[in-house]
């Protein structure tokens, strides 16, 4: 086992992911997450090294979740000691952070000031930060944030054409998020390709609950589909993604209020939105092939949408070393990987049906035809990211 110990947090809008890890090399000793938070159904699983399900209270807030997954962690004799280092997911970091970072007064400011950009999930990410200060005062904590692998983005790529003070004075830009999932992706898929990171050029398509695709050349990324806010783009579990931004003035002036409307974009929207039925993509799946048409449709604008933006992400790249499907969604339906690919014969795109099939969370592969672009399964590890950015804080600071 290896010498340090972390402890990492992911806080998400409704749910929060606790690990603790040792490394090197990287191994997890426990995985733990606690859902459906804020509402009568809240409940806690430890999924490694034992399977135990416990309800939590009604209402449970991020802090209650965190507390509960620590408490169960230590009756199961997994934390016998303060760890090395704790690891969080941020979300948002603005301009300001452009890779993972000790978390100070400071950052802690600065993250505050992003709140605004990121209303589901800057405050939870505060809220673990400051209840794991609070519980373990001497140990360093490091902030691992989504929008910082995209810092790299050229200036044509995250400039809306608005008027440009608005972005000078207020940062209304593109910022991209997800990105400790894409970068993960460049790690992989280099290996599996036998490149190295520094040459990788792929499009990287996370399709969770929310979904982003990134446009990576020699490693770097340098187009993505979230915008200001994890908003734009895709179509997700419960975001509209991309829209008209008039839809917003048509209902503005029918009596909807700036919250009622943002309330419906982002959690009303989606697949949830357009199928009347769930957001949950393996339901609309399962109702489309028993006739459902709405889930059918949502379904399709899904995957239609998901077409368009991958024939978008060829623009900013010299050459296509794969297309990376990942995510709960990305690495477990063949279905909307077939779906999105049928669009995209005329450029260089065709699946081997049976690997694809067969390629998913538990084991990636390749799930390309022979001669067409390479279309690479890869399943995501963010916690794996947060844990050696903060090993290697935490040893060198
Ligand atoms: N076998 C499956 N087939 C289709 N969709 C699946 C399957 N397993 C999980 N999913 C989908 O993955 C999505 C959740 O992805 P996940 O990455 O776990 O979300 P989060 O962003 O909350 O971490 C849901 O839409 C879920 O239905
Ligand atoms: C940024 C974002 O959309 O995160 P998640 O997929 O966890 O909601
Ligand atoms: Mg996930």
């Amino acid at each position: 086992m290896g010498d340090h110990q972390i402890l990492i947090v992911n806080s998400g809008s409704s749910s929060l992911k606790l690990s603790i890890a040792s490394l090197p090399p990287y191994q997890v000793l426990a995985s733990l997450v606690a859902e459906r938070l804020g509402t009568e159904k809240a409940i806690l699983r430890m999924e490694a090294p034992h399977q135990i399900e416990q309800p939590l209270r009604t209402n449970a807030t991020h802090r209650t979740a965190l507390e509960a997954c620590l408490t169960l962690c230590q009756k199961q004799g997994l934390l016998t000691r303060a760890p090395d280092g704790v690891g969080h997911r941020v979300v948002h970091g603005g301009e300001t952070f452009t890779q993972s970072t000790r978390v100070t007064d400071t950052v802690i400011s600065a993250i505050e000031e992003c709140v605004p950009l990121a209303p589901l999930h800057n405050p939870a990410n505060l809220e673990g930060i400051q209840a794991m200060r609070a519980i373990y005062p001497d140990v360093p904590q490091v902030a691992v944030f989504d929008t910082a692998f995209h810092q790299t983005l050229p200036r044509h790529a995250y400039l809306y054409a608005l008027p440009y003070a608005l972005y000078q004075d207020q940062g209304v830009r593109r910022y991209g998020f997800h990105g400790t999932s894409h970068r993960f992706m460049v790690r992989e898929a280099a290996r599996m390709e036998g490149q190295s990171e520094d040459d990788t050029c792929l499009i990287s398509a996370h399709l969770g609950n929310g979904c982003s695709i990134t446009a990576i050349r020699h490693g770097r990324s340098v187009d993505t589909s979230m915008g200001l806010t994890p908003l734009e783009g895709l179509v997700m579990g419960t975001r509209s993604g991309d829209i008209d931004p008039g839809v917003f003035d048509f209902l503005y002036h029918r009596g909807w209020s700036p919250d009622q409307i943002n309330g419906m974009l982002n959690r009303d929207s989606g697949l949830k939105g357009l199928s009347g039925l769930s957001n949950d993509m393996r339901t609309l799946t399962e109702a489309a092939d028993t006739g459902n048409d709405r889930a059918a449709l949502a379904v399709e604008v899904f995957c239609f949408r998901l077409a368009r933006y991958i024939g978008a992400m060829m623009a900013s790249l010299p050459r296509l070393d794969a297309l990376v499907f990942t995510g709960g969604i990305g690495e477990n339906s063949a279905t909307v990987r077939a779906r999105t690919l049928s669009h995209l014969a005329l450029l260089g795109f065709g699946l081997d049906e049976s690997a694809n099939q067969c390629h998913g969370a538990e084991h990636g592969g390749a799930i390309h035809a022979h001669g067409q672009h390479p279309v690479l399964v890869i399943p995501t590890d963010e916690e794996q990211v947060i844990a050696m950015d903060t090993a290697q804080i935490t040893r060198s600071t």
